[in-house]
């Protein structure tokens, strides 16, 4: 490099370090952490990739709460659950702002900034907007929809293309949760794995999550990069074209739903706001509501369903939990019918099957992350104000004295009391915290036990095999992307019906004759009931 350009980064470095080094008023000491080196701080060890794995070893290290300097700007990770439902949930006032990642926040979503936005009078009308039809009660009368989209997965597992070697089983979980949230916020089903809006939803929410990882993009570390022209700064390009691409699916989407006949999310969320007046809301804006919903819920609800298969594949040997969740199925449900969200209170290990997924791969393990508005003081230490807040989920999932032994491996029994009956209450952490708690965690539950249910009530699950060897093709349990969301890489399985009975219970052809404009229409007499 020419000495002017040493000296212009020099220059660079010392203004950003000067900006944002710390200012606390305070004498605390900050937590502890990584030996900082002057000026940059700890960027030299920030991880490339898979960060939660770093997180855990530096929680092992130094504590629950870590603090690391990028370049001035602190950085604070929570490991244990304590810690985190202490700050982020007790003093959920302060620390329940976002960070502004410029790839995500400024560029990709502009305006329309839902879950990165600062928790603000906008976002509390977009949470009230939410939990309009994602709370218990409504989110009670969506069933229908969910045991409709189950039975069609079994059915496509049931008869998959391509003979019985198995084939990968993204598409079939992507297409199942795909048309439970399509058709009920906009109206319409989705029929095919390869249906052109589903594959532009993956492609976007694939995108995004890259873009939201602390530390990953130069133009975090440096805003003031985003001043370059457009050909210094590729990264405006991409996510101008993210942008573009997202405004347009998402308009189309909500024009769509509020041109179906029948009820839907668009059509209620629209009454709302045009009735209750909360205040303005743009169409665009609210059509960014329902988007955001559609792509937080596809990502988590098909995320985890993916694990739990790859739990099926790879550690059955190990703790038998397939036999043992058979053994109360056939017990409590029998042949005769799929079993439904009515069984739950009775069956109690499909219910820890469900948590120990949620724990054993949670899909955010570095959580999204949060910023405090004010500084803080936490047992002896002081958290400086605007600190990047990591909720490590990775870690707080596994904390032995929270969940007993064994953290790496898949055993659904840690989550029932000695009785085999009762489902303990430990401390949850994978849909997030305090006032920016996942909205979606009732839907997402209710569709996740129904379909681990039914899975197991009709197949079984073996990893998939070389088509012309007819070797098993061995499932990594640890093979993952990286970004905002951990998804398992593609892998093959075989479903095989557990028995006759499978296929008189399920029936034949699909069930896309169903009309499913008259079960939306059941869905608005409900909720109008409930009021
Ligand atoms: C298993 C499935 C899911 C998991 C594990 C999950 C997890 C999460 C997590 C970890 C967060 C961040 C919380 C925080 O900042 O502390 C989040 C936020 C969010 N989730 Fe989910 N989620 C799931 C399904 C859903 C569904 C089904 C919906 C909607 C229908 C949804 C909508 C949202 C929204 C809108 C936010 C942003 C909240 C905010 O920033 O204030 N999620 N989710």
């Amino acid at each position: 490099m020419h000495s002017i350009t040493y000296a212009a980064v020099g220059v660079l470095l010392v203004g950003v370090y000067l900006a944002r080094r710390r200012r606390t008023a305070s004498s605390l000491p900050l937590p502890p952490g990584p030996k900082p080196l002057p000026l940059i701080g700890n960027l030299h060890q920030a991880p490339k990739s898979h960060a939660w794995r770093k997180y855990l070893e530096w929680s092992k290290a130094y504590g629950p709460i870590v603090h690391v300097n990028m370049l001035g700007q602190s950085v604070i990770i929570l490991s244990s659950s304590q810690v985190a439902h202490d700050l982020l949930a007790k003093r959920g006032a302060i620390f329940s702002d976002r960070p502004r990642l410029f790839l995500a926040t400024e560029l990709a979503l502009k305006g329309f900034n839902l879950l990165m936005m600062n928790y603000t009078d906008q976002l509390r009308r977009h949470q009230k907007l939410q939990t309009s039809v994602l709370n218990p009660t409504p989110v009670s009368f969506y069933l229908p929809f969910q045991l409709l989209e189950s039975k069609q997965l079994l059915l496509d597992l049931l008869h998959p293309g391509g003979g019985n070697a198995g084939r990968d089983v993204h598409g079939y979980f992507q297409r199942t949760v795909a048309s439970i949230i399509h058709t009920l916020l906009y109206g319409f089903r989705i029929h095919s794995e390869n249906d052109p809006i589903l594959r532009t939803v993956i492609q976007l929410n694939d995108e995004f999550s890259g873009f939201v990882q602390v530390g990953a993009h130069i133009v975090d570390t440096f805003p003031v990069l985003n001043n370059l022209p457009a050909p210094l700064a590729p990264w405006k390009a991409i996510a101008e074209s993210h942008y573009q691409r997202k405004y347009a699916l998402r308009m189309e989407n909500f024009r769509k739903a509020l041109a179906s006949p029948g009820w839907n999310i668009s059509k209620h969320l629209k009454r709302i706001v045009e009735t209750e007046k909360v205040e303005e809301m743009p169409t665009d804006e609210l059509a960014f509501e329902l988007g955001t919903m559609i792509d937080a819920a596809l990502d988590g609800t098909t995320d985890s369903l993916l694990w739990f298969i790859v739990a099926c594949v790879t550690q059955k040997h190990r703790g038998g939990f397939i036999d043992k969740a058979r053994e109360e199925l056939d017990a409590v449900v029998g042949r005769a019918r799929l079993p439904t969200l009515d069984d739950r209170v009775n069956l109690p290990y499909i219910t820890a099957i469900t948590e120990e997924v949620y724990r054993w791969r949670p899909i955010a393990p570095e959580g999204a992350p949060h910023l405090n508005r004010e500084e803080a003081e936490y047992e002896g230490y002081t958290i400086p104000a605007r600190s990047v807040i990591v909720p490590n989920i990775w870690a707080i999932t596994r904390e032995e004295a929270v969940f007993g032994p064994d953290t790496d491996e898949f055993i659904p029994e840690r989550w029932l009391e000695d009785d085999g009956k009762t489902v303990k209450s430990l401390p949850l952490s994978g849909f997030g915290f305090g006032r920016r708690i996942c909205p979606g965690r009732y839907f997402a539950r209710n569709t996740i036990w129904v379909i681990v249910a039914q899975v197991l009530w009709a197949f079984e699950v073996s990893p998939g095999r070389d088509e012309v060897t007819g070797e098993v093709i061995p499932v990594d349990d640890e093979a993952c992307t990286y970004g905002l969301v951990m998804r398992s890489l593609p892998f093959k399985a075989c479903f095989e019906a557990r028995g006759k009975w499978v296929e008189e219970v399920l029936g034949d052809g699909d069930t896309y004759g169903e009309d499913h404009i008259a079960m939306l229409d059941k869905i608005a007499e409900g909720l109008a009931s409930a009021k």
